[in-house]
C-alpha cells in the first residue's frame, strides 16, 4: 500500500532527520502540524454515526451541524454534539483521528448564535471550530465576536482551539486574500482561533455561480487552482472538494491524486468507505519522503556554511524548496506516529 511504503521509508530516515528538522521549527510550527488528508463529516443528528467516532481513522473528524443536518433536526444535533464532544474529549487519547472539529452554521444563516450558545454548555471544547460560507472579513469578525461572548476569550485561548473556514461562493473566492489576511489578523489581535486550514465548499460554490457538476469537473478547475494559490500564499492547508458519488471509487482516487498534485493538502469525505483511498492519495511516495528528508539535512549543512542556495540531486535548492520538504516530513512524521 502506498502510505505504508511512505511511512516505512520515512522511519528508516527519521533518526537522521528529526534533529535536523527541529532546527527549522521557526520556519514552520512543527509541533502543531495537523495532517488533514481526509476530513470526514459526521451529521450531529445521527447518534449511530456519532457513536462510531472513536474508531474512525480519518485525520480530521467534523461533528456536523450545518448542511448535513436537516433544519428540523438542528436542536437535536446541537444536543447530541454537546454530549459527544464531552465524551470524546474526555477520552481524547483514545481517538484515532488527529483532530476533532465541530462545524457550526454560517453567520448568514442566522443559526450560529444558537449553535454557539448550546456548544458553550459543554465542558470541553473540540480541537477546532469550523465555520462554513465565509463570504467576507466582516463575517469573520462576527464569528470571533459570537465565540468571545459565549465562551469568553480566556476559555478559547486556554485550550488553543484552532479555526477552519469554508470558502463557498463567488464573492468569497474573489475576496479570499482579504478574508484570510483578516482571519490571521483577528487571531493576532485577540489571541485565539488560529486559522490553520481552508476548505473549498465546491457544491455550494457551484450553486452560487450557477454551474452544473460534470464528470470531468472542468467547471471547477479555475476555482480549485485559485483556491490553492490563495491558501498557500498564507501558508494555510487547502482542503479539496467533496466527491459525492459514493460508489465510484476509481473516480474518487483520480480526483484525490489530482488534488494532491495540484497542491491540496487533503480532501473532504462524506462516508467512511472514502477515507483510506483519500489518505493514500495524499500520502507522499517513499521516494518523495527520502528526497524531502535528505534535502532538509542538506539545507541545514549548507546553511551552517552560509549558503542559502545550493545544488541537490541536480536541482537548485533554496528556501521555498525547504518549505515543501518540511511539509512532507511533518505530515509523514505525524502519520507515522499514529499508525
Ligand atoms: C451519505 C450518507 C447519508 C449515507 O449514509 P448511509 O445510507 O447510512 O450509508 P451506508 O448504508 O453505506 O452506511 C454504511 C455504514 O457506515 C455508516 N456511515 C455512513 N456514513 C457515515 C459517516 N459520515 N460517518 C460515520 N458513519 C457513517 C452507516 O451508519 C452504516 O453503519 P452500519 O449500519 O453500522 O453498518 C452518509 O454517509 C452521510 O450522512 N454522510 C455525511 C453527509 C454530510 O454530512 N453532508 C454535509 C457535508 S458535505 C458539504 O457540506 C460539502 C461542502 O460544504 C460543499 O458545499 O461542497
Ligand atoms: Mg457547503
Amino acid at each position: 500500500m502506498r502510505s505504508t511504503i511512505a511511512v516505512d521509508g520515512f522511519r528508516k530516515l527519521t533518526a537522521m532527520s528529526r534533529a535536523t528538522v527541529s532546527q527549522f521549527a521557526g520556519v514552520r510550527d512543527l509541533v502543531k502540524y495537523v495532517p488533514r488528508r481526509a476530513l470526514l463529516y459526521i451529521p450531529g443528528s445521527n447518534q449511530k454515526m456519532l457513536d462510531k467516532v472513536p474508531n474512525i481513522k480519518a485525520d480530521c473528524v467534523v461533528l456536523e451541524l450545518e448542511d448535513g443536518v436537516a433544519m428540523t433536526s438542528k436542536h437535536l444535533a446541537r444536543q447530541q454534539v454537546v454530549k459527544s464532544v464531552d465524551r470524546l474529549m474526555t477520552n481524547r487519547h483514545d481517538l484515532k483521528c488527529f483532530e476533532l472539529g465541530i462545524r457550526v452554521n454560517s453567520v448568514s444563516s442566522g443559526l450560529i448564535e444558537e449553535d454557539v450558545t448550546e456548544l458553550s454548555k459543554a465542558e470541553h471544547l473540540p480541537n477546532a471550530f469550523m465555520v462554513p460560507k465565509v463570504d467576507s472579513s466582516e463575517e469573520l469578525a462576527a464569528v470571533f465576536d459570537v465565540f468571545r461572548r459565549h465562551y469568553g476569550a480566556k476559555r478559547v485561548m486556554d485550550t488553543n482551539t484552532r479555526l477552519v473556514i469554508w470558502i463557498e461562493s463567488a464573492r468569497g473566492m474573489l475576496d479570499m486574500p482579504r478574508i484570510l489576511a483578516s482571519a490571521l489578523n483577528l487571531h493576532k489581535n485577540s489571541g485565539f482561533f488560529k486559522l490553520d486550514a481552508v476548505v473549498f465548499g465546491s457544491d455550494d460554490y457551484c450553486a452560487d455561480i450557477g454551474a452544473q457538476r460534470s464528470a470531468d469537473g472542468n467547471e471547477l478547475v479555475w476555482a480549485r487552482q485559485r483556491f490553492v494559490a490563495c491558501c498557500k500564499a498564507f501558508q494555510l492547508q487547502a482542503i479539496d472538494a467533496v466527491f459525492i458519488d459514493l460508489k465510484d471509487m476509481g473516480g474518487l482516487k483520480k480526483y484525490s491524486e489530482e488534488g494532491h498534485r495540484w497542491g491540496f493538502t487533503g480532501k473532504q469525505v462524506i462516508h467512511p468507505s472514502q477515507v483510506e483511498i483519500v489518505q493514500n492519495a495524499f500520502m507522499p511516495t517513499a521516494e518523495k519522503v527520502e528526497w524531502a528528508t535528505e534535502l532538509v539535512h542538506a539545507f541545514s549543512q549548507h546553511e551552517s556554511q552560509g549558503k542559502g542556495a545550493f545544488q541537490f540531486r541536480g536541482q537548485m535548492i533554496d528556501r521555498p524548496l525547504l518549505l515543501q520538504a518540511l511539509n512532507i516530513v511533518q505530515m509523514v512524521e505525524r502519520v507515522g506516529q499514529q499508525s
